[in-house]
């Protein structure tokens, strides 16, 4: 009896030590975390991402969650009457359409994340960009085919303060944030892209690591034609593939090119749909999704 005890514990104890070294390499050190809305499944996923956000938080680091929720927003949208539109990757905002994403965004994401994580304790704790200065912006206008667009009131960010998520966080709390900013040049807000203001979290936080949550497997090589997944690339390497991109992975990407150019040591794009990714990525050698790294030193034209 006692020896089939023995057979059956100690593969575990064998999987917690291999996490050992992850533990002490990661330990105290900030994670941001971007749960996409199309990572948003289920129920069951969502769950799963709350227990591996508050083990992170046990096992001694500081998640940080930044989420999305486009197609929560689209479907919203819809309700009222407002169709949904994109242009360069970002929403048209009307000034209608701002007050349902704030809404969506603050409204019911959020506080559907804050409170999965705190069924396991006291812990999350939810904001917006506007809340202490966290995300200051100004109108973007992007740039596309030769000439700056409207597209309302999406925001192109400034600055970040991250003194009300390092008081967060010192006090072991984990930040819940939405990516809505305080406008810079009049009293109103704006609609920032998720992957955007995680990236820029992340480098002002001074974060060990982005790891940003989406519906694919990672950077595909050749999308759509196959499904071959790169599995790591440098700035450098990134960088040259950007005009190449389409669609939701532009932002992405550009958030972590951003990251690992502003002192992140790695960003990483990976499934949100595969159950308990966020652990696997970070206590395993076997990660699963696209790291980009920084350049090696001496790299040329780094
Ligand atoms: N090279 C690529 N590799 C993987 N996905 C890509 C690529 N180019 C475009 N995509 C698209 O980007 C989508 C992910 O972005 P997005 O829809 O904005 O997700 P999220 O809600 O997680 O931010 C994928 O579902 C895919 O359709
Ligand atoms: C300006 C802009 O496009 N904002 C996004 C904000 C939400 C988001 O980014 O959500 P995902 O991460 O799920 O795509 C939007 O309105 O859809």
């Amino acid at each position: 009896m006692s020896a089939t005890r023995k057979h059956t514990a100690l593969p575990k104890a064998q999987i917690l030590i291999e996490a050992l070294p992850w533990l002490t390499r990661h330990h105290g050190r900030t994670v941001v975390i971007k749960f996409g809305g199309n990572a948003m499944i289920d129920e069951d996923l969502k769950a799963a991402f709350a227990q591996d956000v508050v083990f992170l938080r046990h096992a001694g680091l500081k998640p940080v969650v930044v989420h999305g929720g486009g197609p929560q927003i689209s479907a919203a949208l819809d309700r009222h009457g407002i169709v949904s539109e994109f242009k360069a990757g970002l929403r048209v905002t009307t000034e209608d359409a701002m007050d349902v994403v704030r809404m969506v965004l603050a409204g019911q994401v959020q506080r559907e994340l804050v409170g999965l994580l705190n069924q396991h304790g006291p812990l999350a704790v939810g904001l917006t960009g506007e809340d202490a200065h966290t995300i200051t912006a100004v109108k973007h206008q992007p740039e596309i085919d030769g000439e700056l667009v409207d597209i309302g009131r999406v925001g192109e960010i400034t600055a970040i303060d991250t003194g009300a998520i390092e008081a967060l966080l010192a006090d072991g709390r984990i930040p819940v944030v939405s990516s809505i900013a305080r406008s810079q040049d009049d009293g109103h807000v704006y609609n920032v892209n998720a992957d955007t203001a995680a990236a820029a979290l992340a480098a002002a936080l001074g974060a060990e690591t982005l790891m940003v949550l989406t519906d694919v497997e990672g950077l595909y090589e050749d999308w759509p034609n196959s499904d071959e997944v790169i599995s790591r690339l440098t700035a450098r390497e990134l960088e040259k593939l950007l005009p190449e991109l389409a669609s939701g992975m532009v932002p992405k990407m550009e958030g972590c090119l951003h990251a690992v150019r502003n002192g992140v040591n790695t960003a990483r794009v990976i499934d949100g749909r595969v159950q308990h990714s966020i652990l696997l990525e970070i206590f395993t050698d076997e990660g699963i999704g696209t790291m980009v790294v920084p350049d090696a030193e001496g790299d040329a034209d780094a």
